[in-house]
C-alpha cells in the first residue's frame, strides 16, 4: 500500500512517500509565500516528477496541518492531482493516544502517536525543534503528561535580527567557545547554547515530574544541530511526525 504524507508547518510542508509504514522518500517546500490551489498543483507534479511518482499508483494521500488557512488548499490541489480525496487527520482523530487536550496542535499529537507506536514500554519526551519549539510527554500507557510551547530556534534569531540594528543573519552552527570576541560567534554562543540549556532544563525538569527516565526523541527542522551536542537526546528522526501522520491515517480508513 502506498500512501503520500503531508505535514502542513508553520514554516515547510514535509511530503514523505510511504511503502506501507516505511517512509522511502521525503522532500520539503516552504510555507510561505502564499499560493493558489492551482499554483501548488503544478508544484506539487514538478516534485513528483523530480522523484519518479506516478500520482495514480498511490493509495491514499493523508494530511496533518497546523495552518488552517492552507490546508483546504492543500487538499484540493492533491485531490485535483491523484483523482482521490486525501484524508485529513487532526486532534480528534482516534488512535492509541487518548485525547486530553482540546486544543493540541495536529502536529504535536503526531508526535505523541508515533512515540507510543515505535518506542513502547518507556516513557517518552518528543521535542520538535520547528517553528515552534515544542516538547511533549507520553506514558507507556499512551497516557499524554502535558506539553510545552517555546519560541523555536529560528524563530527567535529571526525576532532578534530584526529587532537590533546591528545583529546580523547567521549560520547557525555550534561556535569554537561558549565567549566569542566577534558577533557571529556570540550569536551563536547565545543560539546554540542557549537552546541547548532550555532543552536539557526542559528533559531535566520533566524527568523529575514523572519520576522516570524518559526516552528522548528529537525532530524538526533545526534538531539535527542539537542532536550531536547532548547525551539527554537518544534518538534524532527527521520524519518522526511524518510516522505519526502516517499512523492516524491508518486509523481514519
Ligand atoms: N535542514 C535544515 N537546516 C537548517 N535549518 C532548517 C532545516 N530544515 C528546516 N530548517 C529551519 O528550521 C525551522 C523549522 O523547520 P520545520 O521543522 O520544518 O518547521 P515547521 O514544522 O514549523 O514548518 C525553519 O525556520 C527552517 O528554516
Ligand atoms: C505549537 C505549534 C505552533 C507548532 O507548530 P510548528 O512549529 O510545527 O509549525 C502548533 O502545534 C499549533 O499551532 N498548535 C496549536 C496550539 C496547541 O498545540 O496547544
Ligand atoms: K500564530
Amino acid at each position: 500500500m502506498k500512501s503520500i504524507i503531508v505535514n502542513i508547518g508553520n514554516s515547510n510542508i514535509r511530503f514523505g512517500l510511504f511503502d506501507d509504514d516505511n517512509c522511502d522518500i521525503s522532500w520539503v517546500i516552504n510555507t510561505k509565500p502564499y499560493r493558489t490551489s492551482d499554483e501548488m498543483q503544478a508544484q506539487f507534479m514538478m516534485l513528483y516528477q523530480t522523484h519518479r511518482i506516478e500520482p495514480q499508483l498511490i493509495d491514499r494521500i493523508i494530511i496533518g496541518s497546523v495552518v488552517p488557512q492552507l490546508t483546504h488548499e492543500i487538499s484540493q490541489a492533491l485531490k485535483k492531482i491523484h483523482g482521490k480525496k486525501p484524508i485529513v487527520v487532526d486532534r480528534n482523530t482516534p488512535s492509541e493516544v487518548p485525547m486530553k487536550s482540546q486544543q493540541m496542535g495536529t502536529d504535536i499529537y503526531a508526535n505523541l502517536v508515533a512515540a507510543h507506536k515505535l518506542y513502547p514500554d518507556k516513557t517518552k519526551i518528543i521535542i520538535d525543534f520547528g517553528t515552534a519549539l515544542t516538547v511533549s510527554c507520553i506514558r507507556a500507557d499512551g497516557d499524554t503528561v502535558g506539553v510545552i510551547i517555546a519560541p523555536g530556534i529560528i524563530t527567535s534569531l529571526k525576532s532578534l535580527v530584526g529587532e537590533t540594528a546591528q545583529l546580523p543573519e547567521i549560520e547557525l552552527t555550534k561556535p569554537k567557545s561558549v565567549l566569542g570576541l566577534d558577533t557571529e560567534t556570540c550569536m551563536q554562543s547565545g543560539m546554540v547554547y542557549g537552546y541547548l540549556g532550555m532543552v536539557e532544563g526542559f528533559i531535566q525538569r520533566i524527568n523529575a515530574e514523572v519520576q522516570d527516565d524518559c526516552f528522548v526523541i528529537a525532530t524538526g527542522g533545526v534538531s539535527h544541530i542539537y542532536k550531536p551536542l547532548t547525551e539527554q537526546i537518544h534518538i534524532a528522526d527527521r520524519l518522526h511526525t511524518l510516522k505519526g501522520l502516517y499512523f492516524l491515517g491508518m486509523n481514519s480508513d
